[in-house]
């Protein structure tokens, strides 16, 4: 594919929060520039802005100052409505999986699906079952989320989120709550999905262990972006 443009595109973004005497800047004139189908890990101490980042690129929070161009739309000024639209194509998954308690495995990864209203039932369930499958949890499918290990419920989480083939994956500490054999589980699982959808992910986090499914490693230290490299462990 030739001339195509980022799917993350950021120039000298800037974000506060508070108003009057209370304004505060935590975000320092970010440029950041993804690839489609690239895999970019965010690390950086707490309190040094990387949530914040990920929540003006997802479309939850309104960009104030600067550009962020998202799949070619620029978020900065756009209106709510835009941002909802601007929501829908991303996949999401959290440190807690914030899954539906009183929804099974198959009920909770459908809802990635059904917020786009054009599949067929027939076509969701397909799909659902497909995904989780290929998740490994083809044996889950009818478990309520208290019935999973946090692994299983991760995955159940990362089937929810990549279920309608997102450009872009955005995830917030997705390893933080699991111990180091699920947590490498999750990410490999994340990796080669993203792969075959050629979805890009970008994944804040502190785990260490995972640094190596990175195509790029960008740092974040008190609202800057510091280090912006290729990955020499990949
Ligand atoms: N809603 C808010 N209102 C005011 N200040 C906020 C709000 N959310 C975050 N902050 C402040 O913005 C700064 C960046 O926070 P942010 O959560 O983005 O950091 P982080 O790098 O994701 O931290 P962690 O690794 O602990 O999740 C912090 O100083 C935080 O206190």
């Amino acid at each position: 594919m030739v001339n195509q443009q980022p799917v993350i595109d950021i120039h000298n973004l800037n974000h506060y929060f508070g108003k009057g005497e209370l304004r505060k800047q935590v975000l320092f004139d970010i440029n950041l520039e993804i690839d489609r189908g690239e895999i970019i890990l965010m690390t950086g101490p707490s309190g040094s802005g990387k949530t914040t980042l990920l929540t003006l690129i997802s479309g939850l929070r309104s960009p104030q100052s600067g550009s962020c161009k998202i799949l070619g739309k620029e978020l900065c000024g756009a209106s709510s409505a835009e941002l909802v639209q601007a929501r829908r194509k991303n996949g999401y998954i959290f440190q807690a999986h914030n899954l539906h308690h009183s929804l099974t495995a198959l009920q909770n990864v459908q809802m990635g699906l059904e917020v786009h209203g054009k599949y067929s039932p027939a076509e969701m369930r397909d799909r659902t079952t497909a995904i989780l499958e290929e998740v490994g949890l083809a044996d889950r499918v009818n478990y309520y989320p208290d019935k999973l290990s946090g692994g299983q419920k991760q995955r159940v989480a990362i089937a929810r989120a990549l279920v309608a083939h997102p450009a872009i994956v955005l995830a917030d500490e997705p390893t933080a709550a699991l111990d180091s054999k699920s947590g490498r589980d999750v990410v490999n699982i994340m990796q080669k999905l993203a792969r075959e959808q050629g979805s890009t992910i970008l994944l804040v986090t502190h785990d260490d262990r995972i640094l190596d499914i990175a195509d790029r490693i960008v740092h974040m230290e008190d609202g800057r972006l510091v280090n912006n490299s290729v990955n020499q462990a990949a």
